[in-house]
């Protein structure tokens, strides 16, 4: 085993500040940068905002908070032409700044004057013809202005949250250390598993599994979780059942009447073991913004749990006033009428929450489930209370701070983390600012001597001090502490054919996986509706080289950065345009071969090939799935088409040569989709590498030869 070595916490805790205060600090600034360096015409066109709004209503919503519904301003629709606002990134869940838009001939001055009276506010719900936005403040003014446009900002509510969460972690006194602390900083070896674990006559050789389908390596994940003391590591590649695995564990855990607090980073992440545990009908539930839970989800949310339990009803009457109160704004003028009005409000909401309260603390303390972002679970419903596990999904992207929201304000004593580190970690943007990139040179150096001198080199992450950074997982780090005797590895996949696998599996996962046999040998012409048998169905990966003169990448700056000022720039977003339109050709010969376009996802890791991409796809194939850095979550389709973009003479290949992200996430939100049956790469480019020849192509994907 490694040896230990014992983390100070304090130190640690310290040392996470500085680093999270950078990341946050590097995070505003970028945001700043964009929103004062370019107009919203160029925001828009990049994506970041929607010009050209009007309020079309107001309504009360969950929490008594303020829904604004916008849709375009009729001025800029077309006679006769849909109201369909023009493509954006905007998201469920973005939060976003809601202001009046300036006059092109407004001068800057004027501008910021404008955008300081913004509100913002939760992206509720994004539709073809409409948005919806949950204002933050409860008295916020919905701006009145002709037009109106929202913009994206930058989220800082996650760090306020780590930051309190490190800054509680400082001041801990030793004798608050809990025995799981001690574990998990190295100040203590975790307790061995009992040593029956493979005595068959032990329980936990004796479990009746929920699902008959589970496969050995599960089966062991799930018994060395639940006999663990401390920790446990499960270690999952992509598509080998992590969360499949999970569900089982906490359908047995509460067998043995366990009380469990369930998170991850990200409110999908959660939603998907929602969803999943609904079918077992376990009685749990959701805590977080209504806004950004799935609407499948929804009924196991305190916030719909809190409305349709009995004292639900009560609330109901001062809701609809509220909701009258509401409509009542907008149509007085008299400045003192309002003020009255807003007031009136304020009591209002008042005695809604204090109702809301009390439903809300008994249905928390009577759940044996919670389920919350890690985020989520720093939040007051949950302060003190008492929870005998706390299972992360997704650890591997999540900062090791988040992790330690609700490992420190709920009490725990075990905690289970299922991850895979070698898909990528979290996107930390403070390591591209200018002392990173030397200090990670450094590093880089340090790391070729450590290569050199192998068997003395210590391991590259350290539990604390210098050498630590925002992205080392907690994942890692206990990995590095306790060695690989504190997890255990799920090997069967259930997504991939056997030669996409094939890749990832030789370079990352020392030849482990498997490949199921559902998946092993399924190709798109095996699809259960009729598909013709043609060189692109019959084949299960496929690579179109598009090296040469005809492929050049386009950097977005081009375009977008044009005469505006200096600063920030939109973006170093790539885009191809001609390997654009063989992704059309492609897509079109899997279509004309039967492959139905819903089964169909177009992937690509720039934004600005998203945006071209859709401008040529959607109307030719409606139902196709387009998906980038943050649009595609978590999703599985029988065939991915990969669109890489890089072609220069330079031979650079940017954020593409990072290996963990050819294997299955773009970005820490996102889920790969490695289909079953037909994996397309666009832009590999190698002199031997020639369509369908698979192996050339893996040879230029490991050495970094893609361009
Ligand atoms: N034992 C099993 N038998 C049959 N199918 C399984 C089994 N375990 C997992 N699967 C299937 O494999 C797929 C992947 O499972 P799951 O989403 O749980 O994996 P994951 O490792 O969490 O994925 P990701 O790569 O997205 O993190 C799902 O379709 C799931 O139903």
């Amino acid at each position: 085993m490694t040896k230990l070595s014992p983390t100070d916490i304090p130190s640690f805790a310290t040392t996470q500040l500085a680093l999270l205060d950078a990341e946050l600090k590097a995070e505003l600034s970028e945001t700043d940068a964009l929103l004062s360096s370019h107009t919203p015409t160029a925001l828009a066109r990049a994506g970041l905002a929607i010009l050209n709004l009007n309020v079309s209503s107001i309504r009360t919503g969950l929490g008594g908070k303020t829904v604004v519904e916008l849709a375009l301003d009729s001025a800029v629709v077309t006679k006769g032409e849909k109201a369909d606002i023009p493509e954006h990134g905007i998201r469920t869940g973005d939060i976003v700044s809601l202001q009046e838009q300036p006059a092109g001939s407004a001068k800057k001055t004027e501008k910021r004057e404008l955008v300081k009276k913004g509100a913002e506010g939760v992206v509720l719900r994004v539709r073809r013809e409409n948005v919806e936005i949950v204002l933050d403040k409860e008295d916020a003014d919905v701006p009145s202005g002709n037009k109106l446009w929202i913009v994206k900002l930058a989220n800082d509510v996650t760090y306020k949250r780590m930051n309190q969460t490190m800054s509680r972690l400082q001041k801990f006194q030793e004798q608050e250390h809990t025995p799981l602390m001690h574990v998990l900083f190295g100040q203590a070896s975790p307790t061995p598993p009992p040593s029956d674990n493979n005595d068959p006559s032990s329980p936990l050789h004796n479990l009746t599994w929920n699902d008959p389908s589970l496969n050995n390596s599960q089966k062991e994940a799930i018994r060395f979780a639940l006999g663990s003391r401390e920790i446990a590591c499960i270690w999952g590649p992509p598509g080998t059942g992590k969360t499949h695995t999970l569900i089982e564990l906490i359908l047995q855990m509460l067998k043995q009447n366990l009380r469990l607090l369930v998170c991850g980073p990200s409110n999908i992440a959660v939603d998907n073991i929602v969803e999943r545990l609904a079918s077992h009908k376990v009685p749990m539930i959701r805590l977080g913004h209504p806004a950004r839970l799935l609407p499948s989800v929804l009924n196991h949310s305190l916030d719909v749990l809190t409305r349709t339990s009995d004292a639900a009803a009560l609330v109901q009457d001062v809701r609809k006033e509220m909701d009258e109160k509401q409509g009542s704004i907008r149509k007085t003028r008299n400045a003192k009428e309002r003020r009255q009005v807003y007031a009136e409000l304020k009591d209002l909401r008042k005695e809604f929450r204090e109702r809301e309260r009390g439903c809300v603390d008994n249905l928390v303390k009577g759940s044996k489930v919670v389920l919350a972002t890690l985020h989520g679970a720093g939040g007051f419903h949950l302060r003190n209370q008492e929870f005998d596990v706390v299972i992360v999904d997704e650890a591997s992207q999540a900062l090791e701070a988040q992790c330690w929201v609700p490992l420190l304000w709920v009490k725990a004593t075990k905690l289970i983390l299922a991850g895979d580190h070698l898909q990528l970690p979290p996107t930390i943007k403070s390591l591209n600012s200018k002392e990173a990139k030397a200090s990670k040179k450094k590093d880089v150096k340090k790391g070729k001597a450590e290569e050199e001198g192998k068997n003395n080199a210590e391991p590259s992450v350290k539990p604390a001090g210098g050498s630590m950074t925002l992205e080392t997982t907690l994942f890692d780090r206990l990995l590095a502490l306790h060695g690989p005797s504190i997890q255990r590895m799920l090997t069967t996949q259930y997504r991939m054919h056997e030669t996409i696998m094939r890749f990832p599996s030789d370079q990352l996962y020392e030849s482990k996986l498997i490949a199921a046999d559902s998946v092993k040998e399924r190709l798109l012409k095996d699809l259960p509706y009729e598909v013709q048998e043609t060189d692109d169905t019959r084949e299960p990966l496929v690579f179109w080289d598009t090296q040469g003169g005809d492929f050049p990448e386009k950097t977005e700056d081009e375009e977008i950065g044009k005469g505006s000022s200096k600063g920030m720039s939109l973006g170093d977003s790539k885009s191809n345009e001609a390997e654009a339109a063989l992704v059309k050709l492609h897509v079109g010969n899997l279509i004309d071969a039967g492959v139905k376009a819903e089964d169909i996802a177009v992937i690509t890791p720039y934004n600005a090939q998203l945006a071209m991409l859709s401008q040529m796809l959607k109307e030719s194939f409606p139902g196709i799935e387009l998906g980038s850095v943050d649009g595609f979550q978590g999703r599985e389709k029988e065939a991915v088409v990969v669109s890489l973009v890089r072609s220069n003479a330079e031979h650079e290949v940017g954020f593409l040569g990072e290996k963990r992200r050819l294997n299955g996430k773009y970005e820490p939100s996102q889920h790969v989709l490695i289909n079953q049956y037909c994996y397309v790469m666009m832009a590999v480019n190698n002199e031997q590498c020639q369509r369908h020849d698979t192996h050339a192509a893996h040879d230029t994907l490991r050495t970094g030869g893609i361009a």
